[in-house]
Order: structure tokens, then C-alpha cells, then sequence
């Protein structure tokens, strides 16, 4: 400002004095005024001083011109008298000089410098030009004397009077003329000014509808000055106008954001303070303006909680926006902490000079708190993904290259020092088979067919091996076009899984004790070799193997010995086989060999199969040797040849076993072909199968009883024996469903069921006051149960019987596998109570062993040994036999198959205490017995 004005004052620079300064204090009129009055004195005096000039320099001229005129004259008039020394007319011609006007004096000097003659012009006021002529009078070398004379300029001086005087009269005019004039247009440009000026005033106090008039002002520049002026001050008005929108708008703004905002002066003090800045900071905006800002605004270090300084002395000290550091915490008032972010950025002027600070934040708690708890899971998830062992990649579409982990780098066998690979090379790296699978499936995810890529392949494992990777992955960016950008996925080493896959699907196909293929894989390779078959015309067989008497074996010699016999039976059975075939184990003791490439012709293909048939059959006659010890072992072969008609594989395969199944009838160690009548049998065993399932829900089992009588004929026990009364079959006997019910595991339901119902008429039986004891057959399957006992116990509470009503009756090969299990078992049902009796005794294997160990009650003699009697030699010494050993344990006998009273006579003459058979009454409903039993 200081420098503007001075430029717009009179006086610049350092010529301006505080004289001057107040002269540029007074009104225009003041000024013009003086100014006038200046001018017009500075005009006088400088005319009148060149008025004076120019007289002088006139005065000195017609000096001059007197003096030339007047020496010639004056050396004329007075060298002779001087030479004569003729005073008088010396003193005549001094008298006629002094008489001019223009000569004040005539001094004349003789040759020894007095004075001859001096004549001065009487009372002439003394001139301001005059001058003194020395004439020296001489003649040749000859000096006379020497006349002066003083010359004045009166005539010019009186010429100049008159001229002075007009000239100044004229001046007068002139000057008063030109300060009339002055002073008038001072008048007027000074009531333009003050116009001016009340606008500019009016302007200064913020009255923008104030103008100067500037067309009224005229056409000069004060009037352009108006009209700029006014120009000026509309468009100020105007500024002013939308500046008040723009603040009141901002202002608006400030109030409404979401955003606090803190505003200062230059010296950091607080000049606004916005409704959220105020609710943040607890400060009122009225308390917090012209305090410090750090009173208002307290920061922390969120991490140390150590104060930390505002940004805004930085944006002060340098002038630049400066952000807030991360992990900023603002202390409220009362001491409230709040996450904040955000910036601080200069205020300037319209110079541009910095004027102040505004702090513009808001609380990002709630964003904080969510960062955190990203990078606590981002962390989380590192620390799983190192965990889990999985490596990270991330592929640029734009230009194939992929970034990968260490983790990734590992896994790849990429040297540690790279952190990317191209897509080539990471195709590369794949084993050559798992190339196209891996890329088919790559391609087929951009292509957006799947929603993930899902992958895997083998890569070198750096040691000449390969390792399975898994990779999973996503399109993870895409191009404006909705193509895309960038893939990113995990890789996992998957070799474990991959083995353990391989060992599942060898599992699942392969039988694990012998090696070959199991049903599935039988399945699967039949269906292609009968369809095979039917596309070249040829014949197959299936060739049905089912070794007789295993489970002898297996009971006997346990299941060790079992599993090796049936390894080498593999092992010979797959030696007489061509490389083409297939030999599988179906489970058991059942093979199956597919034989293919027979010739079309059925009998010649029956001849061929045949031989392999008996080829098969032939090779286990052998013995076997298991751990030094010889074995025997035989097997009964069927054989279904194919294609054969629309039979399927699973139809074909029941063919084959119909066809052992009749081997098996045969007298078994036989080859069969399979014929209708074996498939209708095999059939109905299915179906048998299926019915069997729902007999006991349908409520289809029966309870039939058979008496056993003591010495004296008297009823004093019954055998309960289950009947299965066939919806369509009528009543099915036990020996062609038990077997069924056992392979199925449905024994164990229907065993109980079976004990349930014997404890149920033991009940009745007692409710009638019979002291009749019931056994009950047991099968191993049941025997096996872990909760038998509880079950049985169970069972004898609820219709609470006496245990030692009851007998089980258990068969001599059920001791033979897990003999420890099955003693302790029968320790156990010992326990409570229940009687246990041996049945089929004399058949088994180790009779003399088991009667010493097991705390048995009873044997049951076998009907094989009874039925020989009377007559047979051999039946009469065994039954003796056993009888005198059951007499030495101290065991109750039963002879069981007696059918004549002379079987009954022998027995009662051996001493056999107790006997069942038809003779004394066949299997009959519970029912009917009963009632028997009751006298009705
Ligand atoms: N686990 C279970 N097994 C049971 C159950 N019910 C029966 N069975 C088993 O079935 C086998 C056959 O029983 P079944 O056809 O009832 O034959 C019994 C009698 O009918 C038959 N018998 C009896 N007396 C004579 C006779 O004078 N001559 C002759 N030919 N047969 C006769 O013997 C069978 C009873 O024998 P046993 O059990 O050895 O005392 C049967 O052997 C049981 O194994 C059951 O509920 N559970």
C-alpha cells in the first residue's frame, strides 16, 4: 500500500519532504489554489527577470556603441588644446560634453595625471547601467593626457520603464485571467473528485450500490476514472455478491460435512471451528477461537501414546498440503481418544502470501479398528498360509509374468534369488503329461466356463522325482472390457494326497490280501470283455472258483493260515492264466477268472473254457504248504460263457456262480457249465436274500418247539427252533435261511428275537407251573456281539425268567475262531446264569480240550452217532464213549435225532439221561406244545 500510494503522489521517491506530504494531505482545491498562485508568481518573476536581462544586455550595447562613437570625438575636440595647453576651450569642450544627457561626468587628466578639467552633469540620479571611457590623448609616441568619461543609459532606462510597466500590466491581466480559470476548473475537477470520493468511500464501507455518476463526470479522464469506477465497484458489487453466495455456501458446507475442520490464523491460533471439529474436540467453537490450535487440537501416537506435534507448523513452515501419520489419535477434551486421519493445507491471500492453516479430519475409529483387525487377519492368514504350507502366485495377464512366494519358489524348484517366472516357464516346469489338462483348465477359467482354475500337475522336485502340486486360482482383475488382467492362486504339494488317493483307488479296485482285482475292478473289466466279445464276435468265460471247505480251514487253522492259503491259491490259480485274463477275487474263497478270445462257435468255446476250467481245478490239487504244514484244498469251478444273449455282467457273474453252486452239489472238486436251472436256483437265493430282510418286520419268523424227554419219556426240556413262515413260500426250515441269515448279519436281530420269544413261553411256562427248560441255538455271529450279554440279560429281566431256565446251545466250531473271545463269552453268559450245551458234540475237532475249559452244562450227542444205533458197532462205543465223559465232567446229556424206540432202548441202556428226536415229537409251533403241556 505504502509503495502504491507513494507512486500515485507528487511527490516520488526520496524527494518527498513531510512538507510535501502535507500538501498531499490538503483538497484538490487547496492544492490547485497554491498551485495557481505558484505559477502565476514564478511567471512574474521570470518575466520580470528576463525583462531586466534584456535591458541590461541593451544598456551595456548602446554603452558600447557611445563609446565607439564618442572616442574619435572626444581625441578630435581635446588633443590640440591638450597639446596647447589650452585650458579654456579643454574646459569649453568638457562643459559641451557634460551637457548630454547620456555623459554623468568628464574628468580630464594632463601627461602628469592631474586634473585639468572635471565636470560632473548636475543632481543625475545614478543609473544602473553605466560605464567609464578612458580616451588617452597622444600623438605618436607623445602622451597629452587622458580624458574620462561616464556614460550612462538614461534614455534606455526610461524606455525600459514604460516598457516594464506595460509588460506588467499585460502580466496582470494574463495572471488573474489564467488563476480565474485555475481556480474554476479546480472548482470543478474538485467536485468531480469529491464525487469520487463519496463513492470510493461509500465502496470503502461496503455500500457497493454506490456510483460516481461517470457518464455525469465528463469525457475526461476523470469521467473515464467514473465510469472505470463504477465499472469497477458493479463489479465488485457483483464479486461481493457471489462472494457472500460462495461463503455462505461454504459456510454451509463447513457446517454440514462429516469432516472436522479447524481453520487458523498464521500464528496457529484458532479462527473457525466447524460443528464435527467441535463435537471431536469437545470444544465449542466460541471457546476454542484465538486459543493456540494444540490446546484445541491434542494428538497422539496411537501406537506409543505419546503426544505428537499438529501438521500445521509444517504447512506453515514450508507451505505444502501436509498429511496427518498414520495412527494419529486425537484426545478430545475429556480425554476421549478417536482415531483421525486426514490433512492440513495452506490458506493464502490473493498474493499469495500464506495467512493461515486449515486442518480438515475425520474419525476413523471405526476404519481403524476394521484395518486392524484386516491386518491381524491379514497376519492370521499369513501365518496360515505358511502353516498350511502353501505357496502364493499371481500371474499379469499383460505381460505373462507371475510373481511367486517363497513358499511358491520352494514348491517349483525356482531358484530362491527370483521372485517372478513367465507363464512359459511355469508351464514348462510341469511334468509333459500334465501340460495340456493343467492349461485346458487355465483357459477354461479365463474363458469364464468355471468360476476357479483347479489344477493339478507334477513339477521336478529337484532330486529326479516329481511332486504333485495342486493349484487353485482366480481371475482376481479384469480390464475396462471385462477381460482378464490378473490371476492369482495358491499351489499346494498334493504328493501326499496323490499317494494316498492312488492307495484308495488301489483299494478300491484291488483286493489288498492277494493283489487281484476285486469285484468292482471284475465288473468293470467283464462289461468291456463281453462287450469286446460282442463287437469282434468271439466268445469269453467266466470262470466262478469257490474253494471247498475253506471255511474248515479257516475255523481250524485260523485266519492266518487262511489269508496264506488263499495268497498261494491266487498265486496258482493266476499261473495258469494267459497275461490277457483276468483273475479276481470276489471275497471268501471266491475267484473269478475272465477268460477271453474264445472262438465264436459255442462248442468249441465251451471245450476251451472247459480246459481252463479244469486247468484251474487241477493246479490247487497240490498240496499247500503253510509254515511247514501240508495242505489240502479243493474247489468247485462254474463256468458262463458270453456274450450271451442280453445277459449283463452282474447277470453273467450269478450264472457262473449258479454254475459252481451245482459243482458244489455235485459232490464239489468239479468243473460245471452253467445251465437255466442253475440261474432259476441262484434266484431264488437272491430273492430268498431279499425276502429274508423283511421277515422279521413283517412279523414272518416263527417259534417252534421240540421236546426233549428224560429216561422215564417225561417232557423236561425243549429245543426252541425258528421257522419262517414265506409269504409265498409257505414254511421255510432253518437250514435253508440260518446260513443266509449268518452271511447277512441278520442272525443278530433274529437270535434275538429268538431269545426273546423262548424267554417269553419260559415265562408261560412257569406262569403254568411247568418246570419245562428251553435252549436256544447261538450262533457264532451272535456270540460275537459285544453287548450279547447285556442283551440276554436284558431280555431275561424283562420277562423275568431265571437264567438257569435257559440253555444255549453253542456248536463246536465257534470255539475254533477267537477261541479267547468266545471263552471269555461264555464266561461271561456263565455268569448270569444260563446253561450252555455243546451241540453236534462228537464232530468237531478238539472236544476233550474245551469240555475242561469251558463251564459247560450239557453236550448234545450227535444225531450222525445216533443214527447207526442200535446196530452200528462204532456209533454205540462213541455214543458210550461220550456219555462216560460226560458222566466224568459232570455235564447233562441230550441225544438228539432219535427217531425209533430202538434207538431210544440203546440210548436209555448206554445210560443216556435225556433224548429228542421225532419219536418223542417234531418241531412244532410253541402253541401247540403248550397246550399239549397244559392238558388241553
Ligand atoms: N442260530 C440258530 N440256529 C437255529 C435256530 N433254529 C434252528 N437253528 C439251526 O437250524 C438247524 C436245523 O434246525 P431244524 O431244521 O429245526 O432241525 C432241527 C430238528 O428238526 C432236527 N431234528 C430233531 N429231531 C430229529 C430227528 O429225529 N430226525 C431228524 N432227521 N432231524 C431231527 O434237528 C434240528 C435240531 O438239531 P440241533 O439244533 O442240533 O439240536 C439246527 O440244527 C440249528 O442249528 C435258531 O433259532 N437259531
Amino acid at each position: 500500500m505504502k509503495s502504491s500510494h507513494a507512486r500515485a503522489g507528487w511527490w516520488p521517491g526520496k524527494w518527498r519532504t513531510a512538507l510535501m506530504r502535507r500538501i498531499d494531505a490538503w483538497p484538490f482545491r487547496v492544492q490547485i489554489g497554491w498551485l495557481t498562485a505558484v505559477i502565476a508568481g514564478v511567471v512574474v518573476l521570470l518575466a520580470l527577470g528576463l525583462g531586466w536581462w534584456a535591458l541590461s544586455l541593451g544598456a551595456q550595447r548602446l554603452l558600447a556603441a557611445q563609446e565607439r562613437l564618442l572616442r574619435p570625438i572626444v581625441e578630435a575636440a581635446l588633443l590640440t588644446p591638450m597639446i596647447e595647453r589650452d585650458q579654456a576651450t579643454v574646459a569649453e569642450v568638457v562643459r559641451e560634453l557634460v551637457r548630454g544627457e547620456s555623459i554623468d561626468r568628464v574628468v580630464v587628466l594632463g601627461h602628469d595625471g592631474r586634473v585639468w578639467q572635471e565636470v560632473a552633469a548636475p543632481a543625475s540620479p545614478p543609473l544602473p547601467w553605466s560605464s567609464e571611457l578612458r580616451i588617452p590623448l597622444t600623438q605618436g609616441s607623445l602622451y597629452f593626457g587622458e580624458v574620462r568619461v561616464r556614460l550612462n543609459a538614461a534614455a534606455l532606462a526610461d524606455a525600459a520603464g514604460y516598457l516594464v510597466a506595460s509588460a506588467l500590466a499585460v502580466l496582470g491581466i494574463g495572471v488573474g485571467v489564467a488563476v480565474w480559470l485555475l481556480l474554476g476548473w479546480g472548482r470543478h475537477v474538485g467536485a468531480r473528485l469529491a464525487r469520487l470520493e463519496q463513492a470510493a468511500q461509500g465502496l470503502a464501507r461496503g455500500d457497493f450500490s454506490r456510483r460516481a455518476g461517470g457518464d455525469d463526470l465528463g469525457c475526461d479522464e476523470i469521467g473515464q476514472l467514473g465510469r472505470v469506477f463504477d465499472d469497477m465497484a458493479a463489479r465488485i458489487g457483483r464479486t461481493v455478491d457471489q462472494l457472500v453466495v460462495s461463503e455462505s455456501r461454504v459456510s454451509a458446507i463447513l457446517q454440514s460435512i462429516g469432516d472436522g475442520l479447524v481453520a487458523t490464523d498464521a500464528a496457529m491460533r484458532v479462527t473457525y471451528l466447524n460443528p464435527i471439529a467441535q463435537a471431536l474436540t469437545g470444544w465449542t467453537e466460541a471457546e476454542a477461537l484465538g486459543r493456540p490450535v494444540s490446546e484445541i487440537m491434542r494428538i497422539a501416537n496411537a501406537l506409543t501414546g505419546q503426544p505428537v506435534d499438529l501438521p500445521i507448523a509444517r504447512v506453515l513452515e514450508t507451505g505444502h498440503i501436509v498429511g496427518l501419520a498414520n495412527h494419529t489419535e486425537l484426545i478430545a477434551r475429556d480425554g476421549t481418544r478417536r482415531h483421525i486421519s486426514d490433512s492440513a493445507a495452506p490458506i493464502r491471500d490473493a498474493s499469495g502470501a500464506l495467512v493461515g492453516v486449515v486442518m480438515v479430519f475425520h474419525d476413523v475409529s471405526e476404519a481403524y479398528r476394521l484395518r486392524t483387525s484386516l491386518e491381524d487377519n491379514r497376519t492370521r492368514l499369513a501365518l496360515a498360509l505358511e502353516a498350511s504350507g502353501f505357496g502364493l502366485w499371481d500371474l499379469q495377464l499383460t505381460d505373462d509374468s507371475m510373481l511367486l512366494d517363497k513358499r511358491a519358489r520352494e514348491l517349483l524348484n525356482v531358484d530362491a534369488s527370483r521372485t517372478a517366472i513367465s507363464r512359459g516357464e511355469w508351464v514348462e516346469r510341469m511334468h509333459p503329461e500334465d501340460r495340456m489338462a493343467a492349461q485346458r483348465r487355465f483357459s477354461a477359467h479365463l474363458a469364464g466356463e468355471v468360476p476357479t482354475y483347479e489344477a493339478e500337475f507334477r513339477v521336478a522336485d529337484g532330486r529326479g522325482g516329481w511332486r504333485w502340486l495342486g493349484s487353485r486360482g482366480r481371475v482376481t482383475e479384469r480390464l475396462a472390457d471385462g477381460s482378464p488382467r490378473r490371476v492369482t492362486g495358491t499351489l499346494a504339494d498334493v504328493s501326499d494326497r496323490k499317494a494316498a488317493q492312488a492307495q484308495i483307488q488301489y483299494l478300491a479296485f484291488y483286493d489288498v490280501l492277494t493283489g487281484l482285482p476285486n469285484r468292482r475292478l471284475l465288473q468293470d473289466r467283464l462289461h468291456q470283455a463281453e462287450a469286446l466279445a460282442r463287437r469282434v464276435g468271439e466268445r469269453g468265460a467266466l470262470i466262478f472258483i469257490d474253494l471247498d471247505r475253506f471255511k474248515n480251514v479257516n475255523d481250524s487253522r485260523g485266519h492266518a493260515v487262511g489269508d496264506q492259503l488263499l495268497q498261494q491259491v491266487a498265486a496258482r490259480l493266476g499261473s495258469r492264466l494267459r497275461a490277457a485274463d483276468t483273475l479276481a477275487r470276489l471275497g471268501g474263497d471266491e475267484f473269478v477268472a475272465i477268460v477271453t478270445e474264445l472262438p465264436p462257435a459255442l462248442p468249441v468255446a465251451g471245450k476251451h473254457a472247459h480246459e481252463v476250467g479244469e486247468s484251474l481245478r487241477q493246479a490247487l490239487h497240490a498240496p499247500f504248504d503253510i509254515g511247514g504244514v501240508s495242505y489240502h484244498i479243493t474247489a468247485s469251478v462254474g463256468i458262463a460263457l458270453f456274450p450271451d444273449g442280453n445277459r449283463s455282467a452282474d447277470e453273467l457273474l450269478s450264472s457262473a456262480d449258479a454254475a459252481m453252486y451245482a459243482a458244489k452239489q455235485q459232490g464239489r472238486d468239479r468243473v460245471c457249465f452253467f445251465d437255466p436251472a442253475m440261474q432259476q436256483a441262484a434266484t431264488e437265493r437272491l430273492q430268498l436274500e431279499n425276502d429274508l430282510h423283511d421277515a422279521l418286520t413283517r412279523g414272518e419268523l416263527e417259534l417252534y418247539l421240540q421236546p426233549q424227554v428224560d429216561a422215564q419219556g417225561r417232557t423236561v426240556a425243549a429245543e426252541a427252533l425258528m421257522r419262517w413262515r414265506h409269504p409265498t413260500k409257505g414254511l421255510v426250515n432253518p437250514g435253508a435261511f440260518i446260513p443266509l441269515a449268518e452271511e447277512t448279519g441278520l442272525i443278530v436281530a433274529m437270535g434275538d428275537w429268538m431269545l426273546q420269544r423262548a424267554c417269553a413261553m419260559l415265562r408261560r411256562l412257569d406262569d403254568a407251573g411247568l418246570p419245562i427248560e428251553i435252549s436256544v441255538n447261538v450262533s457264532a455271529r451272535q456270540l460275537r456281539e459285544a453287548d450279547f450279554v447285556a442283551r440276554l440279560q436284558r431280555i431275561l429281566g424283562e420277562e423275568g425268567v431265571f437264567a438257569s431256565r435257559l440253555t444255549l446251545e453253542i456248536t463246536e466250531s465257534m470255539l475254533l475262531t477267537d477261541a479267547d473271545q468266545v471263552v471269555a463269552r461264555l464266561y461271561a453268559l456263565h455268569r448270569t446264569g444260563v446253561k450252555l450245551s455243546i451241540d453236534d458234540f462228537g464232530t468237531g475237532y478238539s472236544s476233550m480240550t474245551y469240555l475242561k475249559q469251558l463251564p459247560l452244562h450239557e453236550i448234545k450227542i450227535d444225531r450222525a452217532f445216533v443214527d447207526g444205533l442200535p446196530d452200528d458197532a462204532n456209533d454205540s462205543t462213541i455214543t458210550r464213549a461220550i456219555l462216560g465223559l460226560a458222566r466224568d465232567f459232570g455235564l447233562q446229556v441230550v441225544a438228539e435225532g432219535v427217531e425209533t424206540d430202538a434207538q431210544a432202548e440203546r440210548l436209555r441202556a448206554l445210560g443216556c439221561p435225556r433224548m429228542q428226536g421225532y419219536l418223542f415229537g417234531r418241531p412244532q409251533p410253541a402253541e401247540h406244545y403248550l397246550r399239549q403241556w397244559l392238558g388241553h
